[in-house]
């Protein structure tokens, strides 16, 4: 609890002259002002948290933690758990989707396990934190203690600590975790008050039938736990998972760190949720990376205030969404840095407002 509340303590808001700075800057570039609408809120935002007028992004790091839940036992999941860990050596062996759009971006992957259920061969770049075997039944009792919310929080904070140690200037979230999308839609039900079959989806690729079988489980998670909407802690630990609360402290801690944080899509954006409900200053250290296929995804960004930045249909998770967001990240990066202002290139300014409207009166 202690490294959890000292990292919330040391969050601090964005620097205002950085990004004022970026501002003016982008002012002065040879394009009307604004015209490169999102990429240059995004550059003057990635100002403010790198805490530089001119950010840049070389160290990138996609942290994809990995975690069971024992509502599987309820058939909310096309697959079966065995997944989660197959999964996870593809992603050590470098095979999966996110190893191939990682490198793409030029961005590492952290792997780590935070709770799958069962050992997991020792591997030199697997992470482990592990908090338990897999998470309890949400749909008859609580995913896990509080305490282990609270060490599963304090891991992924101690995860990213590690990654800044290494050198990181952006991070991004990612997930694996067969049945995740349940928790995640409980989460995000629990806080926005919004009706189960409003936010639950098909995952990865229930069919109507599913679909009800997972809305009813999320039902019965919500009325057999009663998470405590205003307590992050109480929404993780009664309808949660270890990845979830590994991501939410990550998140937590990259913000404590000064480095934004790229959130990936439906489980991410849930670990976000419990992020922002622990400390609101977390806010404007987030980026949404994209618009899952997911059902209820804009109802949580909404909730967290967030325009995602793609929409390309995924339904992955793992972080790919964060690792395309990479691309766009370094293209507002590029611009702020490589464009010549309008002295450097000799090209005319915009006319003032008020001598343009007395123009067209001459005329
Ligand atoms: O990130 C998303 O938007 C997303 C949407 C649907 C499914 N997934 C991935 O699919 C798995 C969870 O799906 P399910 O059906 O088992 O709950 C888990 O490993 C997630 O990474 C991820
Ligand atoms: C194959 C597979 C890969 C995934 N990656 C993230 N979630 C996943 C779920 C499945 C089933």
């Amino acid at each position: 609890m202690q490294k959890l509340n000292a990292t919330i303590a040391a969050i601090r808001p964005l620097d205002k002259a950085a990004m004022q700075a970026a501002r003016e800057r982008q002012d002065q570039l040879t394009k009307p002002r604004g015209s490169l609408g999102r990429l240059e809120t995004l550059s003057v935002q990635l100002a403010g948290i790198l805490g530089t007028p001119r950010p840049r992004l070389r160290d990138k790091a996609v942290v994809t933690m990995a975690g069971d839940h024992g509502v599987v036992a309820e058939g909310v999941s096309a697959f079966p758990q065995e997944v989660t860990p197959q999964m996870v050596y593809n992603f050590l062996r470098g095979g999966a989707a996110i190893n191939v759009l990682a490198r793409h971006a030029g961005a590492r992957v952290v792997v780590v396990d935070m709770g799958v259920a069962v050992d997991l061969d020792p591997h030199p770049d697997l992470v482990v934190k592990k908090i338990g075997y897999g998470t309890g039944n949400i749909a008859v009792e609580p995913a896990m203690t509080r305490e282990q919310a609270i060490a599963a929080l304090e891991a992924g904070i101690e995860v990213v600590e590690a990654e800044v140690a290494r050198g990181l200037d952006v991070l991004a979230t990612g997930d694996m975790g067969i049945g995740n999308t349940t928790p995640s839609a409980a989460i995000a039900a629990a806080i926005t008050g919004r009706a189960p079959g409003e936010i639950v989806g098909r995952g990865t690729g229930l069919d109507e039938v599913g679909v009800a079988r997972k809305i009813g489980a999320v039902q019965r998670a919500l009325a057999a736990n009663r998470p405590d909407p205003y307590d992050g802690v109480d929404v993780l630990a009664k309808v949660g998972g270890f990845e979830i609360g590994g991501l939410a402290g990550a998140i937590l801690g990259a913000a404590a760190a000064g480095r934004p944080v790229v959130v990936d899509g439906f489980i991410s954006t849930a670990a976000a949720m419990i992020a922002v409900s622990l400390a609101p200053q977390v806010r404007p250290y987030l980026i949404a990376a994209h618009h899952s296929q997911e059902r209820g995804h804009r109802i949580m960004l909404d909730w967290l205030g967030l325009h995602p930045l793609l929409n390309l249909d995924l339904r992955l998770g793992e972080g790919t969404g964060a690792a395309l967001a990479f691309h766009v990240l370094d293209a507002a990066c590029a611009v702020l840095n490589e464009m010549a202002t309008f002295a450097e290139a000799g090209v005319s300014e915009e006319i003032e407002k008020t001598e343009k409207e007395g123009r067209i009166l001459e005329a």
